[in-house]
């Protein structure tokens, strides 16, 4: 059975409540790009390692079925609580399942979930959480949304990178090389969005968003 080494790592982040990555404010190119994937409205998205993202409420308010996946219950119970919800909990094998309204939060180790448990998906938002992963277990992780999508559904990939040093000058509008070998067997994609800054003297950094979609997109 495939779990990630980091684990252990997270669950002690939010217990000591070190979640720096959380982000107050829904993020921006979330709301900028989002109707690019045209989901319909009655769409079930999926948010795999989602925290305790307020992007969960923004997609509940336009419309959709949200279903996140997040390891750490101290992450969810603070989700709903910071958010006043007060949301029922069934347990499913190895999860507990969160409800409240149009938002699911599965609560347990997404290398553990079963796409029959998970249901039918209509689109994935993924905020920081492939690249939260350890690299050697990405592959298994995009082999694992695969096998929640029988049927290949838009996705929404936002992802921090370190820039190609001999390209620093264009690498916002590169598509990465690790992220097209994981999606591009799969997928056409674009680059929608980059920003890049100095991180240090020796370092550039890039904010990119991946549009990804089973037919070819427009440029
Ligand atoms: C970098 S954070 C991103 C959270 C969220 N997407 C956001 O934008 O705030 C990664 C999250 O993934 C969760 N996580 C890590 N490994 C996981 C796993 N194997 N299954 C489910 N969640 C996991 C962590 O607990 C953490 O909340």
């Amino acid at each position: 059975m495939l779990t990630s080494a980091d684990n252990g790592l997270w669950l002690a982040m939010w217990k000591n409540r070190q979640s720096d990555f959380h982000q107050v404010l829904v993020n921006q190119q979330l709301q900028d790009h989002w109707h690019r994937l045209a989901i319909p409205a009655w769409g079930r998205v999926l948010v795999p390692l989602c925290g305790k993202s307020n992007d969960l409420i923004w997609l509940a308010e336009k419309g959709f079925q949200v279903v996140g996946i997040e390891l750490s219950s101290v992450a969810v119970r603070a989700f709903f609580d910071e958010n006043k919800l007060k949301p029922k909990k069934t347990r499913l094998g190895n999860f507990t399942v969160w409800r409240h309204g149009r938002i699911s939060i599965f609560c347990g180790d997404i290398f553990l979930l079963k796409s029959a448990s998970l249901g039918l998906i209509d689109a994935v938002y993924d905020r920081a959480a492939l690249t939260a992963l350890p690299e050697k277990i990405r592959k298994a992780y995009v082999t694992k949304l695969l096998s929640f999508m029988p049927l290949l559904k838009p996705m929404l990939l936002l992802t921090t990178e370190d820039a190609d040093p001999m390209r620093n000058q264009d690498s916002a509008a590169l598509i990465d090389h690790e992220i097209s070998e994981l999606y591009s067997p799969h997928f056409a994609m674009q680059v929608s969005y980059g920003d890049s800054y100095q991180e240090d003297a020796n370092q550039v950094t890039v904010n990119k968003v991946y549009h990804m979609n089973t037919r070819p997109l427009d440029t």
